[in-house]
Parts: structure tokens; C-alpha cells; sequence
């Protein structure tokens, strides 16, 4: 069998940082210094990879779309001449770029896994070894042609995850969604379906900075956040609804979410609780808002939701499809059925 070989651009992250003065910072170089004096990253069982250090490497807090973008960009530019792709990444942001890639990059049929760890490669009990390792592996070997995310013995479906652990190894959840992949004595495919050659050429849409409002409901919330945050130049707003997609009955703020609806701005109703998905039918509280104009955003993780909205307002559709596709499942991203 021939050697699969891996692309992995390295963005930044914990897992290439080291102790500075005020924390761990990324340092250029040193990841690569790392991986070269560890065998296991080198034995037959393993794909060949080249490693594409990006310049500056960042600390994921500082990710923005034209991030998403250059992630993009390089996967196509390379997408030819390997059998799959890694990115290494902050955890902090992870499910959000994982979100924005699974929107950006249509008709994959190459694997493309993110992964990072919570401590650097280079320190003692570290978790970026095992996670790089298995990415590589899997990519390898059980290519499941989507955006994944790996963590922690974990292959997730990347647009259904979030952060759900600040300081623990099983930093990563996918309420919604199952398992594409688990790592265990056995790699045990799940949900995940491997790759198949469609023939479909690599689609990838660029994609702008938009502005997008997203308010968590609480008791007691004043009328006036909601004013001032659907102010120009908000073209979205993400509202973190109580329970199956309930708000308060207040017809001040109903007025104004659905002036703002009047307006052309895209009202996207996302529950606050971690699992489960709205459902405006249920209470009248929740049918308010569908009548206020919102748009459920189904069982759909606030980072998806966030990214899709980037993605559907950076082509050119009418604020009518924009709302229409919010709720449609355009890439496993949604339960609506
Ligand atoms: N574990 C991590 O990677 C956290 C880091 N602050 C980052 O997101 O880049």
C-alpha cells in the first residue's frame, strides 16, 4: 500500500507553545523541533505529512474570518496533492473555525481534521501528542471527507461541536450530534461515513467579516440592550432563548425585535440550554418571537449559527434566503425534521 501523505497547517495554538513572561505564547520553529525528536511521529504505520507553519502563529483568541479565509485558501491550493488535511489550532476558537470551514469548503472529498491541545507538545503530561498522532492516523486511514474536529480519543462532525471544558483534556462537545469516530483499543467508525472520489471539483466561498449581534436572554433584561445592539450597522441577530425558544412577553421588546425584523435585519432564535433544539410551536412565549419574525435556528450550536450567518450574507442572496436557508440544513449543520 502506498504511503498517504498529509498536509497539516499548523495556525497556531497551545500545542507549538512556550512559558514566557506573561503565559505561553506561540514561538515560531518550535513545534517542528518538537515533532522531529519524537519517533512515533516517524514510524511506518504512519503517513508521511509536511508541516506549513503559519506566519504569525496565534493564540486562537485572535482568530478572525480572514483567518477562516486563509485556512481556506491553502486547503485548495494544496487540496490536489494530498490525501487529507490537519490543521493545527487554538482551542479556544476551534469550533468556530471548524464551523466556518464546514460552510467554506463544499464538495470535500478529502478529509479535514482540526486539532490542538489543551497543554503544549513540549511539556510533561501533554495531550498534543495523542491528539496530533490519532489526526494524522485517522486522516490517513479513515478519511471521512467533512470538516472534523479530533480531541481527546473523539472524532466530531466539526460544525456541531463547541468548548465545552476550559482546563480538562475533554475540552469538546457535540450535544446535538454523535460521534463521527471514537479512538479507543479499536478505532470504531460511528456516524462518520468514509470518503468517497465524487468527482465534484473543491468549492470554496470567500467569505467577509459581518456584523451579527448575539444577546443571551435573562430575567429582567432591559429593552434598551436589545435598542442599542440592533443598531446599524447589525445585520443578524442571535437571540439565546430560554428553553425550546421562549422570551418574555413584553410587547416593548417584542416591538422592537420586530421593528428590527422590518428593518432586513435576520432574527436567528438559538436555545441557551447546552442540548436539544427550538421549537417556536411549543409555548406562546416562544410563538412571540416566531410572529416578532425569527427564524429557528433548530438544534444548530450558537458558533455554527455565527458562521453561517458569515457565510450566507457573504453571497449574494436576498435578506428573504438568507432567513430561508438559516433554517435549512446546508451541511449537517441542523436537525429540522
Ligand atoms: N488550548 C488552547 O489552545 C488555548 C489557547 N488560548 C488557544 O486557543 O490558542
Amino acid at each position: 500500500m502506498t504511503q498517504k501523505n498529509i498536509y497539516i497547517a499548523y495556525t497556531g495554538g497551545t500545542i507549538g507553545m512556550q512559558k514566557a513572561e506573561h503565559g505561553f505564547v506561540p514561538v515560531a520553529g518550535f513545534l517542528t523541533e518538537c515533532l522531529n525528536s519524537m519517533p512515533e511521529f516517524f514510524r511506518e504505520e504512519m503517513p508521511a505529512f509536511v508541516l506549513h507553519e503559519y506566519s504569525p502563529l496565534i493564540d486562537s483568541s485572535n482568530m478572525s474570518p480572514a483567518h477562516w479565509q486563509m485556512i481556506a485558501d491553502d486547503i485548495e491550493a494544496n487540496y490536489d496533492k494530498y490525501d487529507g488535511f490537519v490543521i493545527l489550532h487554538g482551542t479556544d476558537t476551534m469550533a468556530f473555525t471548524a464551523s466556518a470551514l464546514s460552510f467554506m469548503l463544499q464538495n470535500l472529498s478529502k478529509p479535514v481534521i482540526i486539532t490542538g491541545s489543551q497543554i503544549p507538545l513540549s511539556e510533561l503530561r501533554s495531550d498534543g501528542q495523542t491528539n496530533l498522532l490519532n489526526a494524522l492516523y485517522i486522516a490517513a486511514n479513515y478519511p471521512v471527507a467533512e470538516v472534523c474536529l479530533f480531541f481527546n480519543n473523539k472524532l466530531f462532525r466539526g460544525n456541531r461541536t463547541t468548548k465545552a471544558h476550559a482546563d480538562g483534556f475533554d475540552a469538546f462537545a457535540s450535544p446535538n450530534f454523535p460521534l463521527l469516530l471514537e479512538a479507543g483499543i479499536k478505532i470504531r467508525l460511528r456516524a462518520g461515513a468514509i470518503a468517497h472520489y465524487t468527482g465534484e471539483p473543491l468549492q470554496v466561498t470567500h467569505i467577509h467579516p459581518q456584523p451579527i449581534g448575539i444577546v443571551t436572554l435573562y430575567p429582567g433584561i432591559s429593552n434598551e440592550i436589545f435598542r442599542n445592539i440592533l443598531q446599524q450597522p447589525v445585520k443578524a441577530l442571535i437571540l439565546l432563548t430560554y428553553g425550546v425558544g421562549n422570551a418574555p412577553q413584553n410587547p416593548e421588546l417584542l416591538q422592537t425585535l420586530k421593528q428590527a425584523n422590518d428593518n432586513g435585519i435576520v432574527l436567528v432564535n438559538l436555545t441557551q440550554c447546552r442540548q436539544g433544539r427550538v421549537n417556536m410551536g411549543g409555548y406562546a412565549t416562544g410563538n412571540a418571537l416566531a410572529e416578532a419574525g425569527f427564524v429557528s435556528g433548530f438544534d444548530m450550536t450558537t458558533e455554527a449559527a455565527l458562521a453561517k450567518l458569515h457565510y450566507l450574507f457573504s453571497k449574494n442572496l436576498t435578506v428573504a434566503e438568507i432567513r430561508d436557508k438559516m433554517q435549512q440544513n446546508l451541511c449537517g449543520e441542523l436537525t429540522n425534521d
